[in-house]
């Protein structure tokens, strides 16, 4: 049988990592596939960067329309980023009758609803594994291998950038800069590192797992969204004296005791028990934790970022559409595992109403009735101790740090003791506040 044509729309890093696998391991992928998939057309706005990597393999051109209009290609993937251009291409691709492959985590959890309307429409499949923890075939898990489940949670170290910063910080003491310009040289980081750092990037990420796991559409915009950027080398240290790690989580999570029901959808950096597994997940590496009713916990572990492991599920996707393209769209896993008549609009939840533990370090003056004037403010809302530190102040230092740790709450109820404990002459500085998880 005659090869799958796929033209693919930026080379860059991923592009560049699905052109070599592809290439390396075709006769495998062509014994899997049923028949060959070969890259026949390549668009990069420097067409001799393009060449340089694809030589006479492919046809380089400049402008990817020119690949959409090919009537010989069969699946575009996009691997140009952003949600501009990229979000013209796929819609125009999709009009075009092509299938669609892509990376883009940005482009479907706020345009997603768009694309997945207008592919069903024409029939045609978007495929996005690569767009959520790289190489892991977390979409695959959530869409196929737990469909018998309702999932309760999941929550997953999903930006390879941040986690490769936290890693690199704690175990070898480098400064965030420094670990941030080796992310990007190692090709883990976005074009706008800043959507890495602060979260966005996970945030999309979220939103994409959310979507598929509670059948709800996807939302960024309601995501709640914190990177790393704000967080202090004072508390990764306490949290590890108190046996806690801090990650960058992405979290969703299904409420049924809220009236009606709700979703939390959450990233922000988050202290985990260091004895979990996912506490120990080092460097550009993710893993996402499933809970479900039948299976229990599942996890997921592997690259989330980087060209050749991201390529995997590129390529995956590739051979999935292969398989498929020819079947009844109707008989196709839907984009967002529920059929689009049985999607549900549960809400996602404000974040005062989110529940959660906290880490919290105050500056305070070191004097008598310090700790129980504070105590009794987080008392007076029903905000129960897990434990404290008190650090020792050094001699002649008139203020120390206290630690909290808090059991679960609401998140509302926390921000009015905050702003209580705040008003205190004795709190010397702004309160830090981070969000604790148990994970079990
Ligand atoms: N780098 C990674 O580890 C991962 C990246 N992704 C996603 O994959 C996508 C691609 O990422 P990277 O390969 O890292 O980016 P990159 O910046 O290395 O590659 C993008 C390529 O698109 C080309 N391009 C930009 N505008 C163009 C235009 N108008 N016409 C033709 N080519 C154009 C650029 O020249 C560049 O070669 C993004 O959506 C990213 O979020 C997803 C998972 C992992
Ligand atoms: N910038 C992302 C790339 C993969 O999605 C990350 O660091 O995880
Ligand atoms: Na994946």
């Amino acid at each position: 049988m005659k090869a799958i044509k796929v033209g693919l729309l930026g080379i860059g890093t991923v592009g560049s990592g699905t052109f070599n696998v592809l290439r390396r391991n075709q006769a495998e992928i062509r014994g899997r596939a049923g028949r060959g998939i070969e890259i026949t057309m390549v668009s990069r706005r420097n067409v001799a960067l393009a060449r340089e990597i694809v030589g006479d393999a492919a046809q380089v051109v400049a402008d990817p329309r020119e690949i959409i209009a090919n009537p010989e290609i069969d699946i575009i993937v996009e691997l140009i980023g952003g949600c501009g251009l990229a979000r013209e291409l796929v819609l125009e691709a999709i009009a075009a009758g092509k299938h669609v492959v892509t990376a883009n985590k940005a482009l479907l959890a706020v345009h997603g609803t768009e694309i997945f309307a207008a592919a069903r429409e024409k029939g045609v499949m978007v495929a996005f594994e690569a767009a959520v923890a790289g190489g892991i075939p977390i979409i695959k898990a959530l869409r196929e291998g737990l469909t018998a489940n309702r999932i309760e949670w999941l929550a997953g170290i999903i930006n390879g950038t941040t986690n490769f910063i936290l890693s690199e910080m704690r175990s070898k003491g480098l400064d965030f800069a420094t670990v941030l310009k080796e992310a990007q040289r190692l090709g883990y980081a976005e074009s706008d590192p800043t959507f890495d750092i602060e979260g966005v990037d996970a945030a999309h990420k979220a939103t994409i797992m959310s979507a598929i796991a509670f059948g709800i559409p996807v939302q960024f915009d309601k995501a709640h969204v914190e990177g790393i950027s704000q967080l202090q080398a004072t508390d990764i240290k306490y949290a590890e004296q108190l046996g806690y790690r801090i990650k960058l989580l992405g979290i969703a999570r299904r409420r049924s005791d809220v009236a009606g029901g709700g979703i939390e959808l959450r990233v922000h950096p988050t202290l985990i028990p260091t004895q979990r597994l996912i506490a120990n997940v080092e460097g550009a590496m993710n893993a996402v934790v499933v809970q479900a009713d039948a299976v229990g916990t599942t996890l997921y572990y592997g690259k989330g970022a980087g060209a050749e492991p991201t390529a995997s599920a590129v390529i995956a996707d590739l051979v999935d559409i292969t398989r498929l393209h020819t079947a009844d769209p109707d008989h196709r896993v839907p984009h967002l595992a529920f059929q689009p008549d049985a999607m549900n609009n549960t809400p996602i939840l404000p974040m005062a109403q989110v529940l959660t533990s906290f880490y919290l370090r105050l500056r305070v003056a070191d004097e008598a009735g310090v700790l129980s004037r504070i105590t009794t403010i987080l008392a007076e809302h029903d905000i129960s101790i897990d434990a404290v530190l008190q650090r020792e102040s050094a001699e002649g230092e008139r203020q120390t740090d206290l630690i909290i740790l808090t059991h679960e709450t609401q998140e509302g109820r926390m921000n009015t003791a905050l702003a209580q404990m705040q008003a205190l002459p004795t709190v010397l500085a702004p309160i830090v506040r981070l969000r604790k998880e148990e994970l079990a």
